[in-house]
This record gives C-alpha cells, structure tokens and sequence, in this order.
C-alpha cells in the first residue's frame, strides 16, 4: 500500500492541502486564502468556484513540495468548513449563487418565519439544534427565494446543494461528468434536516422549509469509500474515503474518540465538542446536540458542542479595521504591553452571540472603558473574550453532562499564542493541554479515510500517535478568577436587545 493519506480541509479562510505518514505526522502542506465577500452588514460569502480551483491547486502544491504522485496517496480525506451552504446546476457544474457563509445572518427574517409556529426549538427534538442563521437550511430557502429561476430549477430536479464537502467531493468524482453527491452524517447533522435517531433526511422539517429533497446530497458514514478522484485530478483513480466536518474532524484528530473526552479549537471561532459516545443528550444550557462521527457500518457517536461564532476573526478585525496590528500574531505583543485589561471588556457579539447564549439581538461591545484604557487593554480584551467566552461553554457542558471537566485538548491556528492559552487555564482554573500536531482537523480526516482503507487498522492504532507538546497549568486564585468572569457576564449583558426589528 502507498506510504501517504492526503487531507483536504476546505476552512472558512482558507483551503489546505495536508499529506500525512502512518505516525500522523505532516509530511507536506499546500494552503490558500479565499475571498471573504461581505456585500452588506451581516452578509459573509465565499465564491465556491475560488475554492474548488484553490483545492486543485493546493492539492498540487502539497504534492510537488516533496516530488510525491498519487501513487504514494493511499486515500483522500475531506474535511470542511461546515453549514456554508453552495447550490449549485448539475447540468452546468455552476453555483447559482455564492456560498452562504455559516457566519451569515440575512436569514434572520426566514428564522422569524419559521420559528412563528413552535419557537426557535420548534424542531430541537428531531436536529438537536435550534433554528438560527448559523445553520444551512436557512441558506438554501434564502437561495430559492432570492435567486432568479432556482426554485423552478430546483423543482425540476436540477439543483444541488451541499456544504463545502460536498461541493469538493462531487468535483474531484467527476461534477457533471457523474460526479457523487454525498455528504457525511456529521455535515449532515448541521443542516437542520437530518433526524438524529435514523441520520436521514426528515420529510416533514423539509417540507416546512420548502426544500425539496432532490436537491439533497445522500447521508453517507464518515470512513467508507465514497468514489474515485476523476481522470482531470492529480489524484486521479485515488479513493476519496473520508468526510467530517472540521470539528468533528479535530476532535478525531484529538483522539477523544470516547464518551466524556473534549477538545477545543481556536480557528475564526472557537468550538468545544464534547463526546457523549451512543448517547444523544439534548442540552438545558445553550449547546448543540450534533453526530461526532460513524466509522463505516459501526454504531455512531453523538456529541455535545459550543460553538462560539467570533474569536479568532476578532484577532483579523483588529487587524483589518482598526488597523491596531498588522499580523494576527502581534496581538500577543500588544497585549503583554500591559498587566491587565485595565477594566476593559470587549464581548465579539459580531453576529449575535451562539452559544451558550443564542442572541441574535446582540452585537459587540466594548465596556468598562476609561481615559486610562489604551490599545494594549484593548488587545488583552480580545485575547481575554476568546478564553471567556470558551469558559462559557465548558459551563454549559459540565453542566450538562454532570461532570467538572479536568483539562481541555486544544488545536487550531491561535494556539500558538500563549498568554490565551495561559489566561484560558487560569479563568478555567483547570489545565490547557495542546499536542505536538495542531493540525488535527486534517488529521482527523486522514484517520478516516485510513481507517477506511486499511492503512490504519483501528482506534488503538490511531490514539498512540496522540503526543501532548505543551501544558498550561492555572495560576490564578479562584477570588480573581471568580471576580473576572462576574465582569465578563456584566459586560455580555450589555450586548443584549440591541437589534431592533425594524433594522436589519
Ligand atoms: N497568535 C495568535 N493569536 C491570536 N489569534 C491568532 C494568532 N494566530 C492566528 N490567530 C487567529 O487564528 C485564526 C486562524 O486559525 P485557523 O485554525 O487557521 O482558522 P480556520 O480553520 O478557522 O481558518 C485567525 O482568525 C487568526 O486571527
Ligand atoms: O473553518 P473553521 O475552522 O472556521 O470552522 C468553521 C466551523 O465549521 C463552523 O461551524
């Protein structure tokens, strides 16, 4: 068998291509950015044509850095941004609209609508989630309603939809030329139209929405063979046979393969997921119930999840509008300028608060500001509101699940800052613990598909890969922490109620 699995993580800012050897190191890595479009305030979207040619060409940057063909690829994985919605003409292979990002809130108004009848939980019990922007079901129904000609099309059985694994999966088959429409039950489990209990597609939530179910891909396992790359790839006759949304993916890549692990990723957002092994456990404090993952024929496993929607894009805005550093990792300069946040408190609440809050009436703010508050407070705020926020959700859980979490697994691209991952242990007041590979999203969906092939033969073989790199252990007395995180519910307070209906 070949040496090498390939994973594409197809992320919200940018789209890589990892090559990995059967110790789940990285071996060689391809990556570009793609467009952030934002046409209006609240409206975030991706050209879905940018991403399908950037992850051809990532694909052969990854490859071409250490002169390996598809020979050596002993199987695809496909990792992925998820809810962002593409639909897009299968006689033509063309999106009919961009792809609606998961941070998109012009569906707000179609999540009034529906939520008239039942509340937001109105379809809690079958999806594990509440209707809220965030997810892809709005997307598609804003598509049909806004887009000129695709509900006919799409009744005519000549749309497709799919999160961006889908979009990649059915272009590296083939596209027009029979490319495979499929998803994965933890892509799936994100739409708002997957039951839990049967990971099919429920016909009564469908058509409340008014989709129709043609336009669906087919809910496949996370490691099983789905096709073939087609003759136009590099990794032509090479079998695709890994698919997991960027979470579930890093928490594979973490290894927390049981019930009772968790990891935490710091990427644009944060998110905890926290497994709950064959047990779908609906949360009373704010979290998602969503599929960890499902190994071919073998029982699934469900998960809790926080997901927070603004941490490290706030690091970006910093950068981007204010202009008060020029590279994401000088945040961590400025913000050891000072001792302290000198009072300062800044709550993200760019696209409402998820959770454990689910506000879509929020925004962001920044409190407790006096002449004394200068922009190294600024930076620690943000930093801070990253590490608060996360405590948050480990609230939620714990509260949930009936446990005290005794450390957090952490990866994704802020870890590498660690005055956060140091204030993230202290107002935790438990350890922060990251391992040597931080790519665990493309890690996770290089195990799958491994795992699929027979390149890995099992959890145990994939577990003893896992190597802890850093500890950070908390320092903080418990009045402090205590006292900080009073302030930090203070302060998210005073975000709340600020949207009014009549402004978008
Ligand atoms: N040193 C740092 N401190 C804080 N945030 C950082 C740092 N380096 C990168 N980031 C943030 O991490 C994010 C990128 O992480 P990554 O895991 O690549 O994200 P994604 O998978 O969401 O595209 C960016 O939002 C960036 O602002
Ligand atoms: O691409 P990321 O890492 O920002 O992850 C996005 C999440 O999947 C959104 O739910």
């Amino acid at each position: 068998m070949a040496d090498y699995i390939l994973a594409i993580d197809q992320g919200t800012t940018s789209s890589r291509a990892i090559i990995f050897d059967k110790a789940g190191s990285i071996v060689s890595t391809g990556q570009l950015e793609h467009e952030q479009i934002f046409p209006k305030a609240g409206w975030v979207e991706h050209d879905a044509a940018e991403i399908w040619r950037n992850t051809g060409e990532v694909i052969g940057q990854a490859l071409g850095k250490v002169n390996l063909t598809r020979h050596d690829i002993a199987a695809v994985g496909i990792t992925n941004q998820r809810e962002t919605a593409v639909v897009w003409d299968k006689n033509t292979g063309e999106p009919v609209y961009n792809a609606i990002v998961w941070q998109d809130t012009r569906t707000q108004s179609i999540v009034d609508r529906l939520a008239a009848d039942g509340g937001v939980e109105r379809f809690k019990a079958k999806v594990g989630l509440p209707l809220a922007t965030y997810f892809s079901g709005t997307k598609i129904v804003w598509i049909l309603e806004n887009v000129e000609g695709a509900r006919e099309k799409a009744e005519a059985g000549d749309l497709l939809f799919g999160t961006t694994d889908s979009w990649v999966l059915w272009n590296l088959t083939g596209g027009v030329d029979g490319g495979v429409h499929a998803t994965d039950v933890t892509n799936a489990s994100r739409t708002m139209f997957m039951d839990l209990e049967t990971l099919q597609w429920d016909d009564e939530i469908l058509a409340a929405f008014g989709v129709p179910k043609s336009m669906l891909p087919e809910i496949r396992s996370s490691s099983e063979v789905y096709g073939i790359a087609n003759e136009h790839s590099l990794l032509r006759e090479t079998p695709i046979a890994g698919i997991l949304g960027d979470q579930q993916a890093a928490t594979f890549g973490q290894a927390a393969f049981e019930a009772g692990e968790a990891k935490n990723t710091y990427g644009t957002g944060n998110f905890l997921i926290f497994n709950t092994g064959e047990e779908i456990i609906h949360s009373k404090n704010g979290l998602l119930t969503t599929v960890g993952y499902k190994l071919g024929d073998q029982p699934v496993h469900y998960a809790l999840e926080g997901s927070i929607a603004v941490t490290g894009s706030l690091i970006q805005w910093l950068r981007d509008n204010l202009g008060l550093i020029s590279s994401a990792s000088e945040v961590e300069e400025l913000a050891k300028s000072v001792d302290d946040n000198g009072g300062a408190y800044f709550v993200p609440a760019f696209s409402g608060l998820f959770a454990p809050y689910w506000r879509p009436d929020a925004r962001g703010a920044l409190v407790g500001l006096t002449r004394y508050v200068n922009k190294g407070h600024i930076a620690r705020a943000a930093l801070e509101a990253i590490a608060f926020q996360t405590r948050d959700v480990v609230e939620a859980v714990n509260a949930d699940a009936g446990i005290d979490l005794t450390e957090l697994r952490v990866d994704g691209g802020a870890t590498s800052n660690d005055t956060l991952l140091q204030f993230q242990a202290d107002i935790l007041g438990v350890p922060v613990v990251r391992p040597v590979v931080a790519e665990t999203t493309a890690l996770g969906a290089a195990y799958a598909a491994g795992l699929a092939v027979g390149f890995w033969s099992g959890l145990d073989d994939l577990a003893k890969n896992w190597q802890e790199d850093k500890r950070w252990e908390p320092s903080m007395d418990e009045a402090e922490r205590e006292r900080l995180d009073r302030s930090w519910k203070k302060a998210v307070s005073k975000t709340l109620d600020w949207v009014d209906e009549d402004v978008a």
